[in-house]
């Protein structure tokens, strides 16, 4: 168990343990403490009985008496510290691990996040991250208790029965190694890699429900959640009857070797004969519990390799080591002979576009679908990666700078744009937290939206703007885009899925608002073209990377 510890700890609890080391051992030290205490409560409460009914005087049996006692609050005490101890230590190695995994998200989100379903990443956060409480609490001090518990009643049976240490040496052997080995092979052969199968039919439930019952496909999907379901609740009854065979196998043991210390200790005659007894039968109480701490260890290193594999995921984008400062007041944008790929076996998604933009103008973004739109703004934001050609912000290639820069730098509305479940306010301020109410309404009033909402700042919007039109809901990123100022504003396809009426209008408030501004807008819409400063029409590069995808299959056949 300690060699698999190491292996967890050096693949990422390692640090986020290590800086809870000191009160993990405080734990494990109270907990065998009060193994200890209670050891010696049974141990000194035997003797205490077989002396009295020897009937001696009272003074014989006072000591023995306030030990009883002593011990007996010792044992609460610290039974209590061990609990208060080692769960703040496993609450702040759980609290630490779950900023680790939010903060390596950060950088993947959203070009490197696709690789994981959204129930797997859930799981990630919130489940596969407590294996650390569990290794802590469940794990560690359970097996630092239980051998240091195994080993005083090995120490107290030596000195008052030394015939009586083999039966009890055999046990702890039996309960605190071959029961736990067994029990953790056993869930190391049933656990499947990626627990995830629950949740992710789960989420698709929930995710899709519309859609099944608009399809008539619920059976399918419950199907695919029962069958899920089904092979956890196997794996889980399996499991069950196993772990059950073990502790009655732990349990008989911790019997016999309690009946065969005491019938060699018997020769000894007197009150060592029941200390023996009791000693024996405590020594072995904790390891009882190994069994199920090697299942948990098991479920815990798998969980944390889980984890581990998204704190080790490389960022689609890599930062500078020492970023540039960017560049004050308005930029000039460059870019040349661009090539994007998202995989390496895929065709390019863009294939040398270049395109100049000046400070204030407007560029539109025309293509048909699947010709690169998107994947333009996401490399002038950083999310993607070019191959090869270059993005220049004022002639310093944008790689030079830090990605939250850039992005600070260049942002809007992209394809992921989302809005939060709260309230119209809340919303606006992920742009410009310090925004007055009065900033808050002016730029509502720009959009279009001045006196829309009943609730004013305070309606609350619902899951992804579930609560508004689709018009209101561009109309309301459009104003956080504008809050936060970007020095050049992306905008993907704001009238897209709208109305006719609704997009007309929608798109006039949108180039009232972008007036002056150097906007990059990704539109189809013959106003927002002749509104344009220039026009990058990405078909025509659309055709010449067919072509050259053409040539690269004809060149490799
Ligand atoms: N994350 C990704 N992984 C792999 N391929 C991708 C990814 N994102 C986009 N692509 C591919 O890149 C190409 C360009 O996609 P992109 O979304 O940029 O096009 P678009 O012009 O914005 O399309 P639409 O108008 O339909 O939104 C497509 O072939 C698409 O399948």
């Amino acid at each position: 168990m300690m060699k698999e510890s190491v292996v967890v700890q050096g693949k990422c609890g390692g640090s986020v343990l290590r800086a809870v080391c000191w009160p993990v051992a405080l734990a494990a030290a109270a907990a065998a403490g009060a193994e200890l205490a209670g050891t010696a409560l049974l141990a000194t409460a035997a003797w205490l009985l077989a002396r009295a009914a020897q009937q001696p005087g009272l003074a014989a049996l006072s000591v023995a008496i306030v030990a009883v006692r002593a011990c007996a609050l010792l044992r609460g005490t610290l039974r209590y510290a061990e609990r208060l101890t080692g769960h703040r230590a496993a609450l702040q190695a759980l609290a630490r691990l779950r900023e680790r995994v939010y903060a390596a998200l950060v950088p993947l989100a959203p070009g490197g996040l696709p690789g994981w379903r959204r129930a797997q990443l859930l799981h990630r956060m919130v489940t596969d991250t407590e294996a650390v409480q569990d290794l802590v609490v469940r794990c560690l001090v359970p097996a630092a208790g239980a051998a240091l518990a195994g080993g005083l009643g090995l120490v107290v049976l030596a000195a008052l029965s030394p015939a009586s240490v083999p039966p009890l040496l055999v046990a702890l052997l039996g309960t605190g190694l071959v029961l736990p080995a067994c029990a953790g092979r056993q869930r190391r052969r049933s656990a499947p890699a990626d627990d995830t199968a629950v949740a992710v039919t789960a989420t698709d439930l929930l995710d899709g429900a519309a859609e099944f019952a608009a399809y008539s496909a619920e059976p399918v999907a419950l199907a695919a959640a029962t069958a899920a379901h089904t092979d956890r609740a196997d794996r889980e009854r399996t499991e069950a009857r196993v772990a059950g065979l073990l502790a009655a196998v732990g349990i008989a043991l911790q019997g016999l070797a309690t009946a065969a210390a005491t019938v060699l200790a018997a020769p000894a005659g007197g009150p060592a004969v029941a200390v023996v007894a009791l000693t024996t039968l405590v020594a072995l109480e904790p390891s009882l519990a190994l069994p199920v701490a090697a299942r948990r260890f098991v479920d815990a290193r798998a969980a944390l390799r889980r984890v581990h594999a998204v704190l080790a995921a490389p960022a689609p984008v890599a930062e500078p080591a020492a970023p540039l400062p960017v560049p004050a007041g308005s930029v000039e944008l460059t870019i040349r002979d661009l090539w994007v790929r998202h995989a390496d076996d895929r065709a390019p998604a863009l294939a040398g576009v270049s395109v100049d933009v000046r400070p204030g103008s407007r560029l539109v973004v025309t293509g048909p679908s699947g010709s690169g739109k998107s994947t333009l703004l996401a490399a002038l934001r950083r999310f993607v990666a070019p191959a090869a050609g270059e993005i220049r912000l004022d002639g310093a290639p944008i790689d030079a700078y830090a990605g939250a820069d850039v992005r600070r730098l260049i942002g809007g509305v992209g394809e992921e744009a989302y809005l939060f479940d709260t309230t119209l306010a809340a919303n606006l301020r992920l742009g410009d937290p310090a925004a007055t109410d009065d900033q808050l309404r002016a730029v509502l009033h720009r959009v279009g939206l001045g006196e829309r909402f009943t609730g004013g700042l305070d309606a609350e919007l619902g899951q992804d703007g579930s609560a508004l039109s689709g018009g209101e809901r561009q109309r309301v990123l459009l104003a956080r885009a504008l809050l936060a100022d970007p020095q050049i504003l992306l905008l993907d396809e704001p009238t897209e899925g709208l109305p006719a009426t609704d997009a007309d209008r929608l798109l006039r408030d949108l180039l009232a608002a972008t007036a002056g501004r150097t906007t990059i807008l990704v539109s189809h819409d013959p106003a927002a073209l002749a509104h344009a400063d220039q026009v990058l029409d990405l078909g025509a590069a659309a055709a010449g990377r067919d072509r050259v995808s053409r040539w690269c299959r004809g060149a490799a056949s």
